[in-house]
């Protein structure tokens, strides 16, 4: 695998993006939530998708050749309940995932959910004192927030969260960063990508996947669409496996109309054959088949 460069910016890669929109006859558009949709903001709740995005989400989800899919750290009915327009949703960083009307959970993630739950209360416990931190349970994961944490007290945060997920879960947990946050799960080798995979298993083969991220958990979803499709990294020019990059959620809502007027237009041929409703997956709760290299206790 080439090693990660920085995304080159979109504006300049059009060119190339039609070239590839031309050779596929359907597009599969998958979406990260915070950072992208929606702009970061201190509060977790009140993380709201930019209007334009949505509007752009919801011509494309209308479209018979495209297919799209949020795919979060949040807890998939949280995410859900933020974007009400999509053909599949993952949550959870890609251990909860409803498409085709039902709900597919990660086994190994299922039986941890407990330990995570436990973490849960340690770490409120724990990390009562510190000022500004949130703590918040997904039940499959858990999220410390050290946005409104003083500086000088993040490291604190840190070593006391490793500490404690160590204590409580072992081996079995496994802490990861994000933006201004430490994630802590179960440690198996399933995220975003294998999300992206399984959605796009799906689809006829010459579907071009896109995906747009802006956070540490979305590489593994650009490596799963790259290079055959489209990886497009939000904000900075860090190297990526992202092979474009935008600025802001406002850069991806005109990428996303771009891509619902002229960007379908584009598209080799339409035959139909993909899911375009938007309701909610029914709650029937089915076992994600297992990763390859996953402990499967
Ligand atoms: O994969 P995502 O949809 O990007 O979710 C990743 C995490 O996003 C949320 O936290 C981030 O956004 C917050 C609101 O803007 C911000 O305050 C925080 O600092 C960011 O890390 C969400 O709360 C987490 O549960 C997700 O894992």
């Amino acid at each position: 695998m080439p090693a990660d460069t920085p995304p080159r910016r979109l504006q300049e890669e059009m060119v190339q993006i039609r070239s590839a929109l031309s050779s596929a006859s359907k597009l599969l558009v998958c979406l990260d939530f915070d950072g992208t949709l929606a702009p970061i903001v201190d509060e977790p709740a009140d993380a709201i998708p930019l209007e334009r995005n949505e509007e752009a989400l919801e011509t494309l989800v209308a479209e018979p050749a495209v297919s799209t899919a949020i795919v979060s750290g949040r807890a998939l009915v949280d995410v859900r309940d933020r974007v009400d327009a999509s053909d599949a949703y993952a949550g959870n960083h890609g251990l909860e995932l409803a498409r085709n009307g039902s709900l597919s959970i990660h086994p190994v993630a299922e039986k941890r959910a407990a330990l995570v739950g436990e973490s849960h209360s340690a770490l409120e416990v724990a990390l009562d004192s510190v000022p500004g931190v949130r703590i918040e349970n997904k039940r499959l994961t858990a999220t410390v927030h050290t946005r409104a944490v003083p500086d000088a007290l993040r490291p604190l945060v840190h070593r006391q969260t490793a500490a404690v997920v160590d204590r409580v879960g072992g081996p079995e947990l496994a802490v990861s960063r994000g933006k201004r946050v430490l994630e802590v799960g179960p440690a198996i080798p399933w995220g975003k990508g294998n999300a992206v995979e399984l959605i796009a298993s799906d689809l006829p083969a010459d579907t071009i996947p896109v995906y747009v991220g802006d956070d540490v958990t979305d590489e593994s979803a650009f490596r799963a669409v790259e290079p055959a499709g489209i990886g497009i990294r939000v904000g900075g020019d860090d190297p990526s496996a992202a092979s474009r990059r935008v600025r802001s959620p406002a850069e991806v809502a005109s990428f996303l109309t771009w891509l619902g007027s002229a960007g379908v237009d584009l598209l080799g041929g339409s035959s139909g054959g993909t899911e375009t409703g938007t309701n909610p997956p029914a709650a029937k709760t089915v076992e994600l088949p297992n990763p390859p290299g996953a402990t499967g206790d």
